[in-house]
C-alpha cells in the first residue's frame, strides 16, 4: 500500500509478503490506525493505492475504492464490536451469510470458527454475557469466518487483562501460523504497542513516526540494530545518533568480548567490573567513532558504515558502568549524566539520566550497586561503556 493524506501528515509505503505477519509499532499519533483504515477501505487517501495479490482495492489515480466488505480484508479492533442483539453464533455467521451463504452453511462455518478459537461453548450466549477475553475470541472468529486474505489487527490484546492476553496471543499465533486447511497462508498486519506481540507473532516489523516509516525489517534485525530512538527504546537499548568518523584512537580492550548476550544484570559499581562476555567470534574488529555534538562515541563497526554519513552508536543498559567520579584509565566512552529516574525492574534497577548529548541514557545496576553509589534523582554521575560494548552502524 501507499498513502498520502495531507490532513494527517501521512506519507506511507508498506509492503507485506504472502503469508507474512507484519507488526506495526510507533508512538501515539504516528499513523498506525490511519494506515489500517486505508487498507480496510474506511479511509480514502488523497493519493495512493492498496493492492492485495492481483486485486486493486484502492487506486486514487484510477478512481478505485472498493467498499470494506468487498476487499477480502477483516479488521479486528481493540473493541470487539459484536452485535448485542445477536447470539454469538449469529454474530460469527453474519459475515458468511451476508456474502451469500445459506443460513445452515453460515452457522456451520460460525461453529467451526468458534471451536477454533476455543469459544464453541458460548455459541448460544449473547455478547453481554461474555467476558472481555471471551468477546475478543468471538470477534476473532467473526473476522476469520469470512476467510479474509488479509487480517488487520488493531491492538487486539490491549483491552485484555494481563492474565488473559497470553492465551489470546497463543490463539492468534495458532490462527496466523498453523492454520489448517488453507491452501495459501493469509497475511496479517498487527498494530501493537507491545514488543512481545511483535516478537512472538510477526515476521517483520515497521516502525512509524509522524506518518512515515522510520524502521523496517525482520523483527530480530530491527530489535538488534535500531536506527531510531523509538525502536531503540522498545528494544531496550541506548542509541546515540551523529556523524560517523574513522577512529584512530579506539582500540579493542584485551580479553574476550561480544555483544550478545550482555553481561549479567550484576554490573557496574565502580569496583565491580562487568562479567566476562561470551566470545562468539574471533574476527578482527573495526572500530569507529560516532560524533554526537562535541562528544565522540567509540564502538565496533557492524554492518554498513560510511565515514561522514549519519551513524548510530548502540549499547545495552547492562553494559554501562556507573561512577560517582569521572573514571580514568582504560579507554572508555564516558557520559556526564544527571539522574532523572530510578526504577525497579525485578532484581535489576534501571537508572535513567540525561547527558548533554543524549537525553534518556539508561544503565542497569544491581540494587546493591545503587545503594553503594548513593544514587538518587538529580545525582550527577558518569556512565562509562567500553568501545567493545558499543555497536556502530549507518542509520
Ligand atoms: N478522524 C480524524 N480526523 C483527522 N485527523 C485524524 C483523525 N484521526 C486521527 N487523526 C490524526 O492523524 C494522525 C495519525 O493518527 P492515528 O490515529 O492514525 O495514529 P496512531 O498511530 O494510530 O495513534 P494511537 O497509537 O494513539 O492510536 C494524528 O495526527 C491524528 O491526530
Amino acid at each position: 500500500m501507499s498513502a498520502r493524506i495531507a490532513a494527517r501528515d501521512l506519507d506511507l509505503r508498506i509492503d507485506v509478503g504472502p503469508g507474512e505477519v507484519l507488526a506495526v509499532l510507533g508512538p501515539n499519533g504516528a499513523g498506525k490506525s490511519s494506515m489500517l483504515q486505508v487498507v480496510a477501505g474506511l479511509l480514502v487517501p488523497d493519493e495512493g493505492h492498496v493492492r492485495l495479490g492481483e486485486r486493486t482495492l484502492t487506486d486514487t489515480a484510477e478512481g478505485i475504492a472498493l467498499p470494506p466488505h468487498r476487499r477480502g480484508v477483516s479488521l479486528l479492533a481493540q473493541d470487539p464490536l459484536l452485535f448485542p442483539h445477536l447470539s454469538v453464533r449469529d454474530n460469527v455467521a453474519f459475515g458468511p451469510r451476508s456474502r451469500g451463504a445459506d443460513t445452515r452453511t453460515s452457522r456451520d462455518i460460525a461453529e467451526d470458527w468458534l471451536r477454533a478459537v476455543d469459544a464453541g461453548e458460548f455459541a448460544d450466549r449473547h455478547p453481554g454475557a461474555l467476558s472481555g477475553g471471551q468477546a475478543q475470541r468471538v470477534a476473532l472468529a467473526r473476522a476469520l469466518a469470512v476467510d479474509p486474505d488479509l487480517l488487520l489487527l488493531d491492538e487486539p490484546l490491549s483491552a485484555l487483562d494481563v492474565d488473559v492476553a497470553p492465551a489470546m496471543r497463543t490463539l492468534l499465533r495458532r490462527v496466523l501460523r498453523d492454520e489448517p486447511g488453507r491452501d495459501h497462508p493469509r497475511c496479517a498486519v498487527l498494530v501493537t504497542h507491545d514488543i512481545i506481540d511483535a516478537i512472538t507473532l510477526a515476521d517483520r516489523l515497521v516502525v512509524l513516526e509522524a506518518g512515515r516509516v522510520v524502521e523496517s525489517g525482520p523483527v530480530a534485525e530491527v530489535m538488534s540494530h535500531p536506527r531510531n530512538p523509538f525502536a531503540a527504546r522498545i528494544a531496550g537499548l541506548n542509541l546515540l545518533r551523529g556523524t560517523g568518523v574513522e577512529s584512530a584512537s579506539a582500540q579493542p580492550e584485551p580479553g574476550p568480548s561480544t555483544w550478545d548476550p550482555p553481561s549479567s544484570a550484576g554490573l557496574a559499581g565502580p569496583h565491580e567490573p562487568p562479567m566476562p562476555r561470551i566470545q562468539v567470534d574471533d574476527s578482527p574488529r573495526t572500530f569507529a567513532t560516532v560524533l554526537v555534538d562535541d562528544l565522540g562515541v567509540d564502538g565496533c563497526v557492524v554492518g554498513d558504515f560510511v565515514p561522514g554519513a549519519r551513524a548510530a552508536a548502540v549499547f545495552a543498559p547492562a553494559a554501562v558502568s556507573v561512577f560517582r567520579t569521572r573514571p580514568g584509565g582504560s579507554p572508555r566512552n564516558v557520559f556526564t549524566v544527571d539522574i532523572a529516574e530510578i526504577t525497579d525492574r525485578g532484581g535489576i534497577v534501571r537508572v535513567r539520566g540525561d547527558a548533554p548529548q543524549a537525553p534518556g541514557l539508561c544503565a542497569d545496576l544491581t540494587p546493591a550497586a545503587v545503594a553503594h553509589l548513593h544514587l538518587t534523582i538529580g545525582t550527577r554521575v558518569y556512565f562509562a561503556v567500553k568501545a567493545t560494548e558499543v555497536r556502530v552502524y549507518a542509520c
